[in-house]
């Protein structure tokens, strides 16, 4: 089953057209590294894919519709002045989930007990994106569109990160993903150079 498929689309930034005639099909079980040098419009390409940024022509359909997809950018979306449990609970609240999961989901992130009680602004940056990781377990959506989701990420962490994509691949999930580097070993990908 396709969870998503982009059909010449039309990349836009203002009035400059990045990236013409983009044609993609992902598929459920499937892991997708998009991969390009800085300024080619890997952000720009998934933002529209997302839905975030109009697309100046081509269509795109998702397996049932945009709530069918989990958006992670590369800034996080984090609230500096809160601690990860905050603003987690806080990102549950508006998005109608219970919240009871947080401090199970972020324990399973390995994000350190006092770590999640700090305000965001004190933490390091690969604390920062496993809290921001963490919603992927939360939301449990099916496709997963992430910005340089490595970023930050420590070796265990990457490690980590290369479970939970298994484990969401394993489950029909389907995942297309930046970075400007290849991917560690774990991540086995199909690669679609821009
Ligand atoms: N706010 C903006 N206004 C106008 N042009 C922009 C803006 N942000 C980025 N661009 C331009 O759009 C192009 C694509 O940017 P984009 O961020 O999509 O590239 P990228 O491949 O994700 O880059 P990187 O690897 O550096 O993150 C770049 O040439 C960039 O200069």
């Amino acid at each position: 089953m396709s969870l998503l498929i982009a059909e010449h689309l039309c990349v836009l930034r203002g009035d400059r057209v990045l990236l013409k005639d983009f044609s993609l099909v992902l598929a459920a079980g499937e892991l997708l590294h998009l991969r390009g040098a800085n300024g080619v419009g890997k952000t720009s390409l998934l933002e529209t894919l997302a839905g975030l940024r109009s697309a100046g022509g081509g269509s795109l359909r998702y397996a049932r519709d945009e709530a069918a997809l989990h958006w992670l950018g590369h800034r996080n979306g984090l609230n500096l002045n809160l601690s990860p449990l905050e603003n987690l609970r806080f990102w549950c609240g508006l998005n109608g989930l219970s919240g009871e999961r947080v401090t199970a989901v972020l324990d399973q992130l390995q994000l350190p007990a006092r770590a999640q009680r700090r305000a965001c602004r004190s933490l390091s940056a690969g604390q920062k994106r496993r809290t921001a990781l963490a919603r992927l377990l939360l939301q449990e959506r099916p496709l997963w569109l992430l910005d340089e989701p490595l970023d930050g990420l420590d070796a265990a962490g990457l490690a980590l990160f290369a479970r939970l994509v298994a484990q969401h691949l394993a489950a029909q999930g389907a995942v297309l993903m930046t970075s400007h580097q290849p991917l560690p070993g774990a991540l086995r990908a199909r690669e679609l150079a821009l």
